[in-house]
């Protein structure tokens, strides 16, 4: 096998909550769990750093909560409890994968896991743990695309890489409308102008203010989130350069 020489030192990897719900409408499928360990695991043999953050969307969203009747930061605040229990699920895929993996959370529940502070999470990159960070911001009315955004600034990752279901962005959710074209590459400003949904506007926005990379490509692809960080192209690049 030709040698791999990884194109990145340090990458954050945003993983969709629903995503590990595999075929069911709710939870964790654990086939699924199997394949996305086995996918970030054969990153270690790399020794690229690298820093995970998950969404919760399987298990809970705050504007379904809201929907039906829960107050909004409750709501979130439960929103953000469910990206722990995926954390949680993740990081004990990855160990069974032979992936030492630590999970630092933006809320203290220090009996489960480790509270997020970022000298920690740097230190543990360094020693070779992959790092979950989990329940999002902190914040209610954020999405867990800006705390991928955010902690990949934090840890300056040098490219965010959001795996999920679509193999890219496209002229129109591609879900909805399957004549939608998908995009190589876009500037941020063509994703604000044109309003791709593919992430949400204050992640857009906070990539483009300090000039973070994304790559958006479909995880569900086989050897896809080990080609990405490898530097070959699997979905659509967002900023920094063709
Ligand atoms: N222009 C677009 N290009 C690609 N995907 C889009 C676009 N607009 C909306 N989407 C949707 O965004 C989703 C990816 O976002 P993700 O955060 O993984 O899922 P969710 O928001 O459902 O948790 C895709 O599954 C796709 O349906
Ligand atoms: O910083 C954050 C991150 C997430 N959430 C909440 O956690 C839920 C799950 O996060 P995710 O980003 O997966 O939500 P989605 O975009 O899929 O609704 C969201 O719906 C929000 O309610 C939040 O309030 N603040």
């Amino acid at each position: 096998m030709a040698e791999e020489v990884p194109r990145y030192r340090r990458v954050l990897l945003k993983l969709s909550g629903e995503a590990l719900m595999g075929p069911a409408a709710y939870g964790i499928d654990p086939s699924v769990l199997t394949f996305i360990s086995k996918e970030i695991a054969a990153l270690r043999r790399l020794k690229v750093e690298t820093g995970i953050v998950i969404g919760g969307g399987n298990i809970f969203r705050g504007l379904a909560g809201v929907a039906q009747g829960f107050d909004r930061v409750r709501a979130d605040q439960m929103g953000m409890l469910a990206t722990v229990l995926n954390a949680i699920a993740l990081a004990e895929g990855l160990q069974k994968h032979g992936v030492p993996t630590k999970v630092l959370s933006a809320y203290e529940i220090r009996s489960v896991v480790e509270p997020f502070v970022r000298e920690k999470a740097l230190s543990y990159l360094e020693e070779g743990y992959f790092v979950v960070f989990a329940a999002g911001t902190g914040n209610p009315y954020f999405t867990t695309d800006t705390a991928a955004i955010l902690r990949a600034l934090e840890i300056k990752a040098e490219i965010v890489f959001k795996a999920t279901k679509v193999d890219g962005v496209y002229s129109a959710d591609p879900v909805k409308d399957p004549s939608a074209k998908k995009f190589n590459f876009l500037t941020y400003e063509e994703v604000l102008e044109k309003n791709l949904r593919v992430m949400d506007l204050t992640a857009i926005t906070l990539a483009r203010d300090n000039n973070l990379p994304l790559m958006v490509f479909n995880m569900q692809e086989p050897g896809n989130i080990l080609k990405a960080v490898l530097g070959q192209k699997v979905g659509t690049l967002v900023g920094g350069g063709a």
